[in-house]
């Protein structure tokens, strides 16, 4: 048996006419978030967290950006394809935990659908997954509102030998 941990960062962009969507769930906000993808940068960390501790290459491997085929991808489908990697390396995924670092727009209330969406599309429980968001205080492209920031970690069994 061996425990592994992964660690995955991601940044998107603001854009006028996307959609503003984090850890599945569709935020009301001026702009969204601009991407190949629905850019949801929160999955995109937790997904290259998952690769990592899998040994795996990222996400862009998995996913091109070139690739036609996949534009407009929901990243929740990102999240259900690491599991099933996962499941193939006979790897049991203990936990998430990531971080959200954007002045706008405000998380709390919609962390609990999110966790619920992430929990689900990785078959874990709500309890697993942990978001936190912060500002970063009005420095630097977050705090000048161009775009989000995500981080995120991951534990988990590999039970093969
Ligand atoms: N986009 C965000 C940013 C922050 N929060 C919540 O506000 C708390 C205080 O944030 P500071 O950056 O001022 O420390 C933070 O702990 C979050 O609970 C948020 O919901 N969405
Ligand atoms: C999943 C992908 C696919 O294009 O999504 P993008 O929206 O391009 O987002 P990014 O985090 O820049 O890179 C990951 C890509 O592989």
């Amino acid at each position: 048996m061996k425990i592994r941990t992964g660690i995955g960062y991601d940044v998107h962009q603001f854009a006028e006419g996307r959609k503003c969507i984090l850890g599945g769930v569709d935020i009301p906000h001026t702009v969204g978030l601009l991407g190949h993808s629905d850019a949801d940068v929160l999955c995109h960390a937790i997904a290259d967290a998952i690769l990592g501790a899998l040994g795996l290459p990222d996400i862009g491997y998995y996913f091109p950006p070139n690739d036609d085929s996949i534009e407009g991808i929901s990243s929740l489908d990102i999240l259900k394809k690491c599991k099933m990697l996962a499941d193939e390396k006979g790897a049991e995924l203990q936990n998430v935990d990531s971080a959200l670092v954007a002045e706008a727009p405000k998380i709390l209330p919609h962390l609990a659908e999110m966790k619920a969406n992430i929990a689900n599309a990785l078959n874990l429980v709500p309890e697993d997954i942990g978001i936190k968001a912060t500002t970063n205080e009005t420095m630097g492209f977050v705090g000048r509102r161009e775009g989000i920031a995500a981080m995120a970690t991951c534990c988990l069994i590999i039970h093969k030998s």
